[in-house]
């Protein structure tokens, strides 16, 4: 499906003041970007404004800070910081989004120059769609271009908002990303495996039910998997439950079966006494998990049941790890999955989420797949084939 929107391509830049939202919502440690991925993929858009003499303001949010205030453990410095890093440009901050300053900052820009301003949701007028903040954003800039794959399912301030006040572009990311994903699901190579895990169930109910009518095989792992368990009339100890979306799991494996559609659940688990990096895994049967264990990873026969459907498929999505793969105890289950995938050179595969994408990097595959997306949310909406807001807001292509 071609992209319907009009891009960075089609409008004169040079001298302008561009505001660009772009999704620097990256993973922090001890204020020090742990992964990247997010940061990189905004380059291309911002290296062509660089080289068209665009004087850049960049803005996004970064976690979900409270909104009455700035939160400096969330602040924007950082992935600002990898920005330079990363180009070699000079990157300028400002620790201000909607004030005096900011504007200020933005006033003294001059050709060629690159600005960060601080966390959008700092105000909670942004979350809420403000036209005030909109508007104040839209001062700033000339041009308005949205690049920010990863929050583009979001309708709020600095996603949509500037688009009601200025000429509204796409970049190089929201362009591909949606290309590319739309075009793949639209007409998946069959057998189209989809693997879904993570730890909310309610949050991708949408997008289980979605794959139901649109994939042959369904591989369900994480803490989600727990959930229907008890559907099946199994306990789960203490693990990860959704108690509310009981019965809906339970429908939506009648649904399948009544559909022809295979779910693959875990056969086996690795569970443990508490939930820690110390923790010691124990392998134990689904039907057989202790009131005592929870269940942090899929267990090593259900890797190999997974492997198979997945070395048959010709296109592969995947959202949310099989376990909790941030203690190297319990990361086996995704590592074997993200190998299963990877090993399988003839398909198509897509991997979509913050916490996938990281996993992938972890085990430095992340070369070994077809695409990797910068947003968890957006690719699962687009999978259920909804229009995202935030490129629903901008220009038609002619
Ligand atoms: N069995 C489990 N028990 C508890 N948490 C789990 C389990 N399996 C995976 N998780 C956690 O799920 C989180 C990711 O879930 P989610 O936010 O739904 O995924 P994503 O960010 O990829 O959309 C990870 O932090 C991981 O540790
Ligand atoms: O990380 C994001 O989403 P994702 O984890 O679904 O990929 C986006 O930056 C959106 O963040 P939000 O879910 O706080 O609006």
């Amino acid at each position: 499906m071609a992209f319907t929107k009009k891009t960075v391509r089609d409008i004169d830049v040079d001298g302008k003041r561009v505001l660009m939202r772009v999704d620097f919502n990256v993973p922090l440690k001890d204020g020090v970007v742990t992964d990247d991925t997010r940061v990189r993929a905004a380059i291309p858009t911002i290296s062509y404004l660089k080289e068209h003499n665009a004087k850049i303001i960049l803005m996004s949010h970064l976690g979900r800070p409270k909104g009455d205030g700035p939160e400096p453990a969330l602040s924007l410095k950082p992935a600002a910081d990898k920005l330079a890093e990363l180009t070699g440009y000079e990157v300028k901050f400002v620790d201000d989004t909607y004030g005096e300053k900011a504007a200020e900052a933005v006033a003294a820009l001059e050709p060629g120059d690159i600005l960060v301003l601080e966390n959008v949701r700092f105000d909670k007028r942004e979350k809420k769609n403000d036209p005030e903040i909109a508007k104040t954003l839209a001062s700033y800039g000339d041009i308005f271009v949205l690049d920010a794959f990863g929050t583009a399912h979001r309708a709020q301030g600095s996603v949509v908002g500037p688009a009601e006040y200025l000429p509204a572009v796409a970049g190089f990311l929201l362009e591909k990303e949606v290309d590319t994903l739309t075009g793949i699901f639209a007409e998946p190579e069959r057998p189209f495996v989809a693997i879904v895990g993570g730890s909310k169930v309610s949050s991708k109910i949408g997008v289980l039910d979605h794959l139901i009518d649109s994939a042959d095989t369904l591989i369900i792992g994480g803490g989600m998997a727990y959930t229907f368990f008890l559907a099946q009339g199994m306990s789960v100890g203490n693990s990860l439950k959704e108690e509310d979306w009981v019965e809906r799991a339970g429908e939506m494996l009648k649904k399948a079966e009544e559909k022809g559609v295979k779910i693959l659940l875990p056969i086996d688990n690795r569970v443990a006494d508490h939930f820690g990096e110390d923790a010691v895994p124990e392998v134990v049967a689904s039907d057989a998990i202790p009131d005592d264990r929870e269940g942090m990873d899929i267990g090593p026969e259900t890797e190999k049941l997974y492997a198979d459907a997945i070395a048959g498929a010709k296109t592969v999505f995947w959202n949310g790890p099989m376990g909790v793969f941030e203690f190297d105890n319990f990361a086996h289950g995704t590592q074997a999955v993200a190998e299963a995938v990877a090993a399988n050179e003839g398909c198509t595969s897509i991997i979509g989420g913050g916490d996938s994408v990281a996993a992938v990097n972890k085990f430095n595959l992340a070369d070994k797949m077809s695409w990797i997306s910068t947003g968890g949310g957006a690719s699962m909406e687009l999978v259920e084939g909804k229009a995202l807001p935030g490129v629903e807001a901008l220009n038609d292509a002619e």
